[in-house]
């Protein structure tokens, strides 16, 4: 049966308050004060970090944005002491972490880069495993670790556990990258452009199941990133920085897109923030509406019964497991004795992470004015039509009154 469970979220602008909620809920993730830290390069004639002072709050995900070259990375690899600060003190948990044992540190908080940054000749188990072996875990204890890792980031571990890493989608090897920073559950993840090497489907995907695990985890966790759009949909809080990783402004993204603190904001921020407010609001936030379903092999009199009394011009066809499989005009079904299980390839679907301005974009794609929202292992949830998502744009005409 299909998932039917209406969405107890609020509507407009509330998706960074319910992320705060829930890290707030399962916080397993700890505070980190960067203090005065400076990082100047050897010949450089300006410090790559000139004195930035940064509280990143347990249970977070702070998203660091900026222009090329302004120090994003610099100042994420001082937090694990991947590079060495030059003067300033990190703080992590409460405890200064500038002079502890950098082996020691670099457990404690799981690092993702780009592509996942595999060991090519290791199997997959083996890279997740690599942390967990390195604390001298016993081998039952790490390999059901590296299972529950896999399938926590989307993978099947019999399937893929064997695999070597040239055996994977850019996708899938970045999963794995997230799960073997995730192995000695660290309480913090830093992870560096993590998304940048991958197709803007997978990365959205990518996202949307980021967005899942650290529901679950409650990490804290820095991102580096170039894309103002990913900062909106993943941040809690979005620091903009300028050349010497200058805070310019550092607050939740609703904030910086109502009022950018400089001139610097707006122009990074670019054109269309009134469009960029879509990415503040995911379709969970939505009341989904939910139509009228019909399973394969029912009669199609019936469905189309049933739903012309609901007022529906087309039934959503579910497999078994209550997949969605098409979109089947009622008028087509009354010849159908036993409704098939064609799948339409094209049928636009969103999981119900997906930001407002992804469900516009997957219309305009498929030139639908509606999009199938579906929950875990794929179930059918209900749809979103284009009318709700162009009410967020305008303030005085919340989603749920064009809903009704
Ligand atoms: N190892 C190094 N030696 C000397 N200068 C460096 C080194 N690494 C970085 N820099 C310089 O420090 C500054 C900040 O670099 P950093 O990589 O932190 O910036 P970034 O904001 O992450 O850039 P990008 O977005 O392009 O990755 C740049 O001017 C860069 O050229």
């Amino acid at each position: 049966m299909p998932e039917t469970t209406a969405p107890t979220a609020p509507g407009v602008g509330a998706a960074a308050g319910d992320r705060r909620e829930t890290a707030d809920a399962g916080t397993t993730g700890v505070s980190i004060h960067l203090e005065n830290v400076t990082k100047q390069y050897p010949g450089q004639a300006r410090p790559a970090v000139d004195n930035i002072d940064l509280e990143i709050r347990a249970g977070e995900i702070l998203v660091l944005v900026g222009p090329s070259g302004c120090g994003k990375t610099t100042t994420m690899k001082m937090i694990n002491r991947l590079i060495e600060p030059s003067s300033g003190r990190i703080v992590v948990d409460g405890e200064d972490v500038t002079r502890t044992d950098p082996d020691w540190l670099r457990r404690r908080i799981g690092y993702v880069i780009q592509a996942g940054g595999l060991f090519p000749h290791m199997t997959v188990g083996a890279n997740v495993a690599l942390v967990p072996g390195l604390l001298k875990w016993d081998k039952a204890r790490t390999a059901a670790r590296v299972d529950e890792l896999l399938d926590l980031v989307g993978l099947d571990p019999d399937t893929y556990r064997d695999r070597y890493p040239r055996e994977l989608s850019g996708g899938q090897q970045q999963r794995v990258g997230v799960a073997r920073a995730l192995a000695a559950d660290p309480p913090v993840l830093l992870m560096d452009e993590p998304f940048g090497a991958v197709d803007p489907i997978t990365r959205q995907r990518l996202q949307d199941e980021l967005l899942n695990i650290q529901e679950e985890l409650g990490k804290t966790i820095v991102i580096v990133t170039h894309d103002f759009d990913e900062a909106v949909k993943l941040g809690d809080r979005i620091a903009i920085l300028d050349v010497g990783a200058r805070v310019v402004q550092l607050d939740t993204p609703e904030e910086i897109l109502a009022n950018p603190a400089e001139d610097f904001v707006t122009d990074f921020i670019g054109k269309g923030a009134a469009l960029k407010t879509l990415s503040l609001t995911r379709v969970s936030d939505l009341p989904l509406q939910q139509g009228t379903t019909a399973k394969i092999g029912e009669s199609g009199p019936d469905a189309a019964a049933r739903a012309r009394a609901a007022g529906d011009r087309h039934v959503v066809v579910l497999d078994g497991r209550g997949r969605p499989r098409r979109w089947h005009p009622v008028d087509e079904l009354e010849a159908e004795t036993t409704i098939a299980g064609t799948l339409d390839d094209m049928l636009p679907t969103l999981a119900r992470r997906s930001t407002l301005s992804e469900a516009l974009d997957t219309m305009l794609t498929a030139s639908q004015n509606g999009v199938i929202v579906t929950g875990r292992r794929d179930a059918y949830l209900g749809f979103v039509t284009v009318d709700q998502v162009m009410s967020h744009m305008t303030p005085d005409a919340p989603a749920q009154e064009a809903a009704s």
